[in-house]
């Protein structure tokens, strides 16, 4: 409650999984939009590290606080923060640094003035900031309130831009975090950043000590860690007293016994009407490779699941989700909510009421046809290109401004269409499995799929049963992070911890990194399992 409701005093929450860090975010940000705290026109800046954290958080604070309200939290990565700061600035970057209007991003390389990297973006905002007096003045005006979440994995870089766009008592800051899920030390990730920050922005530290996630029975597993981690944040053991939860561990001699095995697992857990996206997959790295033969059983089985490696951020793009929408839509009669979704766009366009409503019965009659053409014996289901057709026609007639509107950076560059032809690449590379658009698309989506994730995406989500494959040393190899991430991806589990090991994992086929065939249990990551 101080912590929601803390007028003017910056705040640092440390606290272990589940203690409703983030939660607690979404309800300070309720507060301060509904009694005015954080006044009209002023903003709130929630700087998250994942699309999907930042987005889950967006979607919290949109539940409680109503859209129009909502409106006024930006929710963003620090990649995304970093480039609102650039595209409002951008004239501020001066000699090398300085980049032409339609500048791109490229994964890779950097072109003088044309094209960065995505590890440019934090520097750049940097330096505006930090050589920008009206840079700096019009951030500092624009938000009254900053939230960091998962502060524990903030990089010196990143805590530097914190600094100077928001020191000085400029902005009321609320950083939450917990030091034993620091699993981004490779990355730079600054030691003790939460003591940092508290001692330059004098923030009260404010503990949380409950957690509402997980069950007794996991949550004395946690504690077994936490003693060893962290022994002064050790919870007493009345506390965390029951029944409650289950945890196994299941060793196997092969991939393909154990994909067996939790192919077997799932599908009960889905006839006892456990939701798919209550169900997660977690690979400490190379998810493709690790779950590759779990993936084939579940394919044998009809069962939908999502590799979030390669399509996790692409669903957070609106213009992706419209593109599935549509096959969504004219694939299969039964899809109300992606037919409402399909519609809001026709509303979206900014010209007039009339062409709204233009836009609105075009959209409703190619809709109709386009049902037609797909149900009729000519049109081949599984294959790409006679989608791909039909997207484009679709595309066209929504027209390219209502696109580029969907969201800030589409005007950018080659963005938009790159897009647009990574969601047909995704929805390609889904169809070629079964030749099914139908499940295809279930895989690609988030509420009808299990998800298949790397430790390093699933922070900060949470789900009812969750089975971390290959608790061995040759994939939690690192010392300096194992621990952390094998922390991180236990406490995920609401009710139900699976934990497997093989003896023997098969080389895949085609180039791949380092592979032991050869595996070895990490017995002491599975003896925190094991009670008493
Ligand atoms: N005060 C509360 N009362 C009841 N339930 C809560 C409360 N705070 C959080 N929760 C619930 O507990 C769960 C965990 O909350 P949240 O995801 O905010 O935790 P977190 O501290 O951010 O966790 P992690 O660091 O592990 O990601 C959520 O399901 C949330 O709705």
């Amino acid at each position: 409650m101080s912590a929601v409701t803390m007028p003017d005093e910056n705040v640092v929450v440390a606290a272990g999984p589940g203690a409703g860090k983030t939660e607690l975010l979404a309800q300070r940000a309720d507060f301060l939009l509904r009694t005015g705290q954080c006044p009209y026109p002023r903003r709130i800046l929630a700087v998250s590290f994942k699309v999907d954290a930042a987005r889950n958080l967006r979607e919290r604070v949109r539940r409680r606080s109503g859209s129009r309200l909502a409106a006024r939290f930006d929710s963003f990565t620090f990649h995304a923060f970093a480039k609102r700061v650039i595209d409002n600035f951008r004239p501020a970057l001066t000699g090398y640094n300085a980049l032409n209007p339609d500048y791109r991003i490229d994964p890779d390389t950097r072109i003088e003035g044309e094209q960065i990297t995505f590890s440019d973006l934090v520097p750049l905002a940097l330096e505006i900031v930090e050589t920008n007096a009206y840079a700096q003045g019009g951030i500092r005006q624009t938000y009254s309130h900053v939230f960091l979440d998962e502060f524990q994995d903030c990089t010196s870089q990143q805590y530097q831009l914190i600094r100077a766009a928001f020191g000085h008592a400029t902005a009321v800051l609320t950083a939450v975090g917990d030091t034993k899920q620091r699993i981004m030390a490779w990355a730079g990730a600054l030691d003790g950043v939460m003591q940092t920050f508290a001692e330059d922005f004098s923030a009260r530290p404010l503990p949380l000590y409950q957690n509402f996630r997980s069950a007794p029975r996991l949550r004395r597993m946690q504690n077994r860690m936490i003693a060893q981690m962290d022994p002064a944040a050790v919870s007493p053991d009345e506390e965390l007293a029951g029944d409650d939860g289950v945890i196994e561990v299941l060793d196997f001699d092969t991939e393909h016994d154990e994909a067996l095995a939790v192919a077997d697992l799932i599908h009960d857990w889905l006839h006892q009407g456990v939701p798919s996206r209550e169900i997660a997959i977690l690979v400490r790295q190379q998810p493709h490779l690790v779950a590759a033969a779990l993936g084939r059983k579940l394919v044998d089985r009809g069962i939908p699941f999502r590799n979030e490696q390669e399509s996790q951020d692409l669903t957070a793009e609106p213009v992706a989700a419209l593109v599935f929408n549509f096959i969504r839509v004219i694939a299969d009669d039964r899809q109300p909510d992606a037919y409402t979704e399909l519609m809001r766009v026709a509303n979206r366009s900014s010209a007039s009421e009339d062409e709204a409503s233009r836009l609105d019965s075009q959209l409703k009659r190619m809709v109709g046809t386009t049902r037609t053409t797909v149900r009729s014996p000519k049109f081949k289901t599984g294959e790409p290109a006679a989608w791909k057709t039909l997207v484009h026609e679709f595309l066209q007639l929504v027209s390219r401004p209502v696109l580029t509107a969907l969201s800030t950076g589409y005007q950018q560059g080659t963005r938009l269409d790159d897009l647009i032809e990574q969601a047909l690449e995704a929805f390609d590379r889904e169809l070629a499995v079964d030749g099914d658009a139908v499940q295809a698309l279930q895989r690609l989506s988030e509420v009808d799929a299990i998800r298949f994730l790397t430790i390093h995406k699933c922070k900060g989500l949470e789900f009812e049963k969750v089975v971390v494959l290959g608790i061995e040393e040759q994939l939690f190899w690192d010392p300096t992070t194992a621990t952390s991430e094998f922390f991180v991806a236990i406490s995920r589990a609401k009710q139900h911890l699976v934990l497997t090991h093989t003896k023997h994992r098969d080389r895949p086929k085609g180039p791949t990194k380092r592979w032991d065939e050869w595996r070895t249990p990490h017995q002491g990551f599975l003896d925190f399992a094991r009670e008493g």
